[in-house]
């Protein structure tokens, strides 16, 4: 039996790809596996048991992966799954930054006593009147599973883009229409873009990119869009740039005590993924990465450890270890399951950065004490035997 726990409300369409060995549990320290979507895990302790998160969505900012990493939790996410609805939401900001229609409807139904609101309409309706997209540019930094989709989908409504991403992947790359002009610099986005929207993950290294002097490089009354993180935005130095009338709309999908309110700002209750489409993509790619590695041991879109993959575990015993990655490791396993006389079927060693992975098939049975003697190994942070 395997026991899981969600922190969010996960769509049930994943929940169905567990199968009759999956029970729901009410506490994550009973849990093997935690679901979870934007509720933050960094003040959480987590119990012996759990194995694995899995993020249906996303942006891992709310999950303490170094931490999960150094107790052998392996952290999932789901890569595009909800690309498509951020897409769709940020087309739709776009829209609403170009002319007043919030404004306009907010008057309707202001007016909705007025018996001669057809005739009072054509004289109020130029104060909600904007431009359109076609022949604007727009900017787009970052350029992974939303940036492509933001990007090519602009270009279908006739704007002029421009993409910036240093670390682009190859399958990026290959799905960007052709006519998206490569910005080598982020400043050239600054300086050139009518529109500019962000579609990076919150790190340390992006937090607060778009400061005060980003935001002196861009052109007069630009609109500024945030589907990403609020921290990547100094949200002051937005509010001085709406004032100012240097930046015409901020469109956020992050409401912050500092931002709401403000003149200009166009906020949005976090919906970019709130759609029954992404819900459900996330929530079932989620269910299948946490099955894959409680019950096969097999790793894929992990965001703290290297993907790895052996398989259907069949017949044989599967060893799991996951540890960090220094030298000689895998001499002091393959030692032990050697005096314990254990033959070696399979093996795979995968690593990551400061981690790494080793999958060991063996085509006998392991004894108690080998298993600690693995455990007791320096520097193994979780040893799983799936049987
Ligand atoms: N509003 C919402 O509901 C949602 C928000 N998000 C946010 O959007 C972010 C992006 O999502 P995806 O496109 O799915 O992620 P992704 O991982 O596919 O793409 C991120 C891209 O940013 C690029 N990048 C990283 N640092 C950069 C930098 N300094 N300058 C330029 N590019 C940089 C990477 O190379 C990558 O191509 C997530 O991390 C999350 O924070 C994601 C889904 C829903
Ligand atoms: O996937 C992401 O990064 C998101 O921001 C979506 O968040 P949500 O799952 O809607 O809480």
């Amino acid at each position: 039996m395997y026991q899981y726990h969600c922190l969010n409300q996960i769509s049930d369409v994943g929940i169905q790809e567990f199968s009759e060995e999956y029970v729901p549990v009410s506490r994550v320290e009973d849990a093997d596996a935690v679901l979870v979507r934007s509720a933050s895990m960094h003040e959480m302790e987590f119990g012996g048991r759990l194995k694995a998160i899995a993020r249906a969505g996303a942006g891992v900012n709310n999950i303490p992966l170094e931490r999960c990493a150094e107790e052998g939790i392996v952290v999932f996410n789901t890569p595009g799954a909800n690309a498509n609805g951020v897409k769709e939401l940020v087309i739709a900001g776009m829209l609403l930054a170009s002319r007043d229609i919030i404004g306009g409807i907010n008057w309707v139904q202001e007016n909705e006593e007025d018996g001669n609101i057809a005739k009072d309409t054509e004289k109020a309706k130029k104060a909600f009147a904007g431009c359109e997209l076609d022949g604007k540019k727009l900017g787009v930094i970052g350029l992974g599973a939303i940036g492509v989709l933001v990007a090519n989908a602009a270009v279908s409504l006739g704007m002029d883009v421009y993409g910036y991403d240093p670390y682009v992947s190859v399958d990026s790359a290959w799905n960007l229409n052709r006519s998206i002009r490569h910005a080598k610099t982020v400043d050239e986005i600054y300086k050139e873009c009518d529109y500019i929207t962000i579609h990076v993950p919150a790190t340390e290294s992006t937090k607060g990119m778009i400061d005060g002097n980003a935001i002196g490089l861009m052109k007069k009354g630009v609109v500024l869009l945030n589907f990403a993180r609020d921290v990547l935005v100094v949200e002051e130095a937005v509010i001085d740039a709406l004032v100012a009338g240097k930046i015409k709309h901020y469109v956020t999908d992050f409401p912050t005590p500092v931002i709401t309110g403000v003149k200009g700002a166009i906020v949005i209750p976090h919906l970019g993924a709130s759609t029954e489409e992404s819900e459900d993509n996330c929530a079932r790619m989620a269910a299948k990465e946490i099955r894959s590695y409680l019950e096969h041991g097999n790793i894929r879109h992990s965001v703290n450890y290297p993907d790895s993959d052996m398989g259907f575990k069949g017949e044989n015993t599967r060893i799991l270890l996951l540890h960090h990655n220094i030298p000689n490791m895998l001499g002091q396993f393959t030692r032990i399951l050697a005096e314990d006389n254990i033959n070696i079927a399979d093996l795979s060693n995968k690593s990551k950065g400061g981690y790494a992975y080793t999958m060991i098939d063996i085509d006998s049975e392991i004894t108690q004490e080998a298993i600690e003697e693995l455990k007791a190994v320096k520097d193994v942070l979780k040893v799983r035997v799936i049987r």
